[in-house]
This record gives structure tokens, C-alpha cells and sequence, in this order.
């Protein structure tokens, strides 16, 4: 993978391309890796705006695929020089099952290092998640951690123990050698929340908003603080260490980064709000308005629904006793590890990320823009 001033001759593989981060890395890719020959999208569900993509220099190959079978991986991979592994089912809120989770999550990794050892693909990029560390089921704090921050990570959710679990096969897996005996180089980003255009949530929670009147209702203390990311200072930080894992190998191998920008450190509400307040939403109360204790039993009481009602309809509301309990505890990291080691600084600034993710919420279909 040597620096050259002739023809790009690089093929990438983004998996999860079509989805929420994995769109944003693609187009990063587009636009700031000037190596690319090929972008292979593999995702489960491709979506259209791939179409638009095709016309430019580099050869884009949209790739309808599934990471839990391993010959669709294989085939796939076989002869791409750097593989961006984002595909995974993130669900805290009881959509699927765990086994589910546990099937995509981890046995979908296990294909993607396994097709990597297998045709000789070098270079492995892992889409982690702070949930690998937590917060913990016994709600610890994590206050401006890095990497290297004691932490008693006890998890019991499908995801993040699927996370965790997969997190530690890529990095394991740092050193194999693969076909043709080069040794396999990994690592493991770990982004906090993510935020931006295309974020879900932050959808569901607008959508929300608009049904209530233009309110929002405070759940959760202003003190408890989340550390959240910007979906395209995340995209860069995977465009960036995907380019130096050759040329840095032995300092980048096996390591994880915690994904992080200039975003505040603020309530999962409050920095919510960043956004939806400019687009009309008012968060009402300075204080919770509801007792914790009421809120821990309407989770409860999401949950005996959700389990009630299975047989007949799927009840996956936003609080259940799991999202209550990371929303209520502190996690925020401040390192500057991924500058160190691979020299990354954020691309966007606070004010820019800000900016386009309220220009994302105010083009929403039925915003009150
Ligand atoms: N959204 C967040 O706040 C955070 C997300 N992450 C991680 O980032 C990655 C991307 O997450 P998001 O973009 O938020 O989720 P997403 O759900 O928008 O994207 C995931 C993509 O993976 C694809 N996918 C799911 N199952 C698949 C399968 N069996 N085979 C092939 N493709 C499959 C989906 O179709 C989707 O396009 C995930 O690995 C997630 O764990 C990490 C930290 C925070
Ligand atoms: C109690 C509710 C009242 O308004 C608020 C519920 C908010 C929750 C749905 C979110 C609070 C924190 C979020 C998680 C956090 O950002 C870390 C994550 C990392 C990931 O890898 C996947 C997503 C998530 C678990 C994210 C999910 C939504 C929250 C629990």
C-alpha cells in the first residue's frame, strides 16, 4: 500500500455502507482518499442514493449481502486492501433478539477477520462502541476517561456484550497471518454517541417533539453527562487510521481509540436540544419532571409490555430499563489518543457539525421549519 503519485490502485470494503455512520464513511472515503481505485458497499439492505455515487472516478460496487454468511463476506473481501467493518445491529431497545444480536455482531465479525485471513487482506478497521466499556450495569460513572482509565466494564444487554465480544476477536486477531503471510494488522474505534444527519434517534426524538406540541419533556438530571461524536468526525477518524495502518502498523495494530471531537459534554437531552431547539422544540423543566423511581417503573413497565405483547406486536418504546439506566449515568472521555497515534484532529467543528445537523433536522419531512 506505498504512497503513489500514478494511478489510485487501492479497493476498500465498507460494510454497514448504507447505514447511518457507514453512508458517511463511504462518502468521506469519495471525497478524502485519493488512493481508491474501488469502494465495495456491502450491506444487508442497499440504498438508492448508491446509484449517484456510481458516476464518479472511483469504481463503486454495491454488494447486497449478509456478514453472518460467510461465503457472502468471503467473496467480498477477496482481493480488497483495506476492510471498514461498520455492518452490525445496534439495538438496545428489544427489537430483535439476543441471539440475533449476537449472530450479526459476533459472528458477522468472525466472518469478516476469517475472509480477511483467508484471500489476504491486510488491513482490518473495526467500528467498536464506548458500550464495550460501558457504562456498567452497576451505573458507574466514567468522568473524561481514556482509554487507559480503570473501568469495571459488567455488562448484561445483548449489545454491548456482543460489542465487547467482537471487539476482542478483531483485536486478538491482530498479527494472524493471512494468505500469503502477511500478518493481519486491526484495530478498534469506539465512537460515544453519535449524532448528525441521518441519526435515528435524534429523528424519532424530533418526530416526538412535534406530536407534543413543539415539547419535549425533561427525564433526566442537566448533571448527568454523555459524551457524544459527530457522525463525520467519526467517518474521518476511520478514513484516517484505515490510511496509516500500514505505514504504522506496529504502533496501531491491536489498539483501540475512543471516537471523540469538540462536542460538549452535556445531558442526552440537553445536547439534544443543540439541535431541536433551533428547530422549534422547547425542553420543558429545569428538573425532571417525573421521580426517578416513577421512571424506573414505567421502564419496568415497558418491558412486561414489550414481553406481554411479543406474540402479537412488536413494543419497543425508548425507555425500557436499559436505556434508562445509560441515559441516567455520566460517560464522557477526553483523550487525545487517536492524535497521538495517527495524528487525527477533528474535521468538523463543533459550530459546523451543529450547523449541519440543524439544517439535517429543519429538511426533515413534516419539520415545523
Ligand atoms: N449509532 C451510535 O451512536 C453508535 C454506533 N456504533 C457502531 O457503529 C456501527 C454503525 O452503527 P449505525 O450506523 O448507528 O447503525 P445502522 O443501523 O444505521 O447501520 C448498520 C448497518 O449495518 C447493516 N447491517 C445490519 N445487519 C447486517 C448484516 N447481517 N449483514 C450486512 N449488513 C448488516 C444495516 O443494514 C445498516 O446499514 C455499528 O457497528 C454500531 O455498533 C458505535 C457507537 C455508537
Ligand atoms: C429516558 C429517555 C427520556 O427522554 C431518554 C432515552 C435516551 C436513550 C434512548 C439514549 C440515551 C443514551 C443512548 C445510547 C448512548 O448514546 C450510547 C450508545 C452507543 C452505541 O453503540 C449504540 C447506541 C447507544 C446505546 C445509544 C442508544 C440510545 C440511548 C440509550
Amino acid at each position: 500500500m506505498a504512497e503513489s503519485a500514478q494511478a489510485p490502485e487501492l479497493v476498500y470494503l465498507v460494510t454497514g455502507g448504507c447505514g447511518f455512520l457507514g453512508e458517511h464513511v463511504v462518502r468521506m472515503l469519495l471525497e478524502r482518499e485519493p488512493r481508491l481505485r474501488e469502494l465495495r458497499i456491502f450491506d444487508l439492505h442497499l440504498s438508492p442514493w448508491l446509484e449517484e455515487l456510481k458516476t464518479g472516478p472511483v469504481q463503486v460496487t454495491a454488494i447486497q449481502g449478509d456478514v453472518t454468511q460467510a461465503q457472502e463476506v468471503t467473496a467480498a473481501v477477496a482481493g480488497a486492501h483495506v476492510v471498514i467493518h461498520t455492518a452490525g445491529l445496534v439495538d438496545v431497545f428489544g427489537r430483535a433478539s439476543p441471539e440475533t444480536i449476537h449472530k450479526v455482531n459476533v459472528w458477522g465479525t468472525k466472518n469478516v477477520i476469517e475472509a480477511c485471513v483467508q484471500t489476504g487482506t491486510q488491513f482490518l478497521v473495526y467500528t467498536s462502541s464506548m458500550e464495550v466499556v460501558g457504562p456498567n450495569i452497576k451505573g458507574h460513572p466514567f468522568y473524561r476517561g481514556n482509554e487507559d482509565t480503570p473501568y469495571e466494564a459488567v455488562h448484561k444487554h445483548p449489545y454491548p456484550c456482543s460489542k465487547a465480544l467482537a471487539e476482542h476477536l478483531v483485536l486478538e486477531a491482530n498479527g494472524r497471518k493471512v494468505r500469503g503471510g502477511l500478518p493481519l494488522v486491526t484495530c478498534a474505534l469506539r465512537p460515544t454517541g453519535i449524532y448528525g444527519e441521518g441519526h435515528q434517534i435524534m429523528r424519532d426524538f424530533y418526530r416526538q417533539g412535534l406530536r407534543l406540541g413543539g415539547r419535549l419533556f425533561r427525564a433526566i438530571p442537566a448533571s448527568v453527562e454523555h459524551g457524544r461524536v459527530y457522525v463525520g468526525n467519526v467517518a474521518w477518524m476511520h478514513v484516517l487510521v484505515a490510511r496509516e495502518l500500514e505505514q504504522r502498523a506496529a504502533l496501531l495494530g491491536g489498539q483501540v481509540y475512543f471516537c471523540y471531537d469538540k462536542s460538549p459534554y452535556k445531558s442526552y437531552e440537553d445536547f439534544n436540544m443543540e439541535f431541536l431547539g433551533p428547530c422549534g422544540l422547547r425542553l420543558v423543566g429545569t428538573r425532571p419532571l417525573l421521580p426517578y423511581w416513577l421512571l424506573v417503573l414505567l421502564a419496568a413497565l415497558n418491558a412486561l409490555l414489550q414481553w406481554l405483547l411479543r406474540p402479537l406486536l412488536l413494543y419497543a418504546p425508548l425507555l425500557n430499563p436499559y436505556t434508562l439506566a445509560v441515559a441516567n449515568t455520566t460517560f464522557t472521555v477526553s483523550t487525545n489518543k487517536a492524535q497521538r497515534h495517527f495524528g487525527y484532529e477533528p474535521l468538523f467543528s463543533w459550530e459546523e457539525s451543529r450547523t449541519r445537523t440543524i439544517l439535517w433536522v429543519q429538511a426533515m419531512e413534516g419539520s415545523a421549519q
